[in-house]
């Protein structure tokens, strides 16, 4: 998969990407990452990419024609098309069913805006989707470039290691928050490992863990049980689980 960016601080980008499932995946070859810098682009003796809002207020707001040519920059490098995404608080929320339909794309190019925002024209005429990763405002978009990288990366044949595999694949799954995990010691002052764990009954600590999966998704996240749609045996799964809840 290939990854444009366009972005102010590509260096920002380039260093988060050189560590871990991300770095990796670039050695691999199967992640390409580019970046664009509009202020690369932009003319003058002061090299503008921002300026004062018409009608006032604070801040400024990215220019047109620097953020043109940057996109023009990165389509020329490359045949393939490929979707212009707009990190934005606008932007509609990143969920996993999200990352699953980017990863599976060949290319795509992520726009990481600073101070305001970018002059809407832009938006309106080259962006394809604006994506938020959180309802909180960033000092740009590129902690979300990141966090897309990253999540659509995992998703990439060949990214992880069987461990690793496995760890998304027990959140990714069936959309329930994961269970609690506990390793050495068994015994703390902290408290001890429930003893089913220690059981060696492969049957029970599967049913424990899913029933843990199931309590704290509507405990917590009840939003995303009405999403999974239990079946009979999860709801009687759950219900005892409340039962035993000290209110
Ligand atoms: C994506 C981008 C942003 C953001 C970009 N610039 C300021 N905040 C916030 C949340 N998700």
């Amino acid at each position: 998969m290939r990854v444009d960016v366009i972005s102010l601080f590509p260096e920002f980008l380039a260093q988060s990407a050189a560590l871990g499932v991300v770095g990796r995946a670039q050695e691999r070859g199967l992640l390409e990452l580019h970046g664009w810098n509009p202020r690369d682009y932009a003319e003058g003796n002061y090299r503008r990419v921002d300026d004062r809002p018409f009608g006032g207020g604070p801040g400024m707001v990215m220019l047109i024609e620097p953020l043109r040519a940057a996109l023009a920059a990165a389509r020329a490098a490359d045949p393939q098309p490929a979707p212009l995404i707009y990190l934005s608080p606008q932007g509609r929320p990143l969920s996993q069913a999200k990352v699953r339909e980017l990863a599976a794309l060949p290319r795509m190019i992520l726009l990481c805006g600073r101070y305001e925002g970018v002059d809407e024209r832009f938006i309106a005429s080259e962006v394809d989707e604006e994506i938020s990763i959180g309802d909180y405002v960033l000092s740009g978009g590129e902690l979300g470039a990141a966090v897309i990288i990253d999540a659509v990366t995992r998703l990439q044949e060949g990214a992880l290691n069987d461990a690793e595999s496995a760890v998304q694949d027990s959140f990714e799954g069936d959309g329930l928050l994961d269970c609690p995990h506990y390793s050495h010691p068994a015994s703390h002052a902290l408290g001890n490992v429930p003893e089913v764990l220690r059981s060696g009954n492969h049957a029970a600590i599967a049913r424990w863990r899913r029933q843990q999966s199931l309590l704290r998704t509507a405990l917590r996240r009840p939003d995303l049980l009405d999403e999974a749609g239990l079946g009979k045996a999860d709801r009687k799964l759950l219900a005892e689980a409340v039962a035993g809840l000290e209110i």
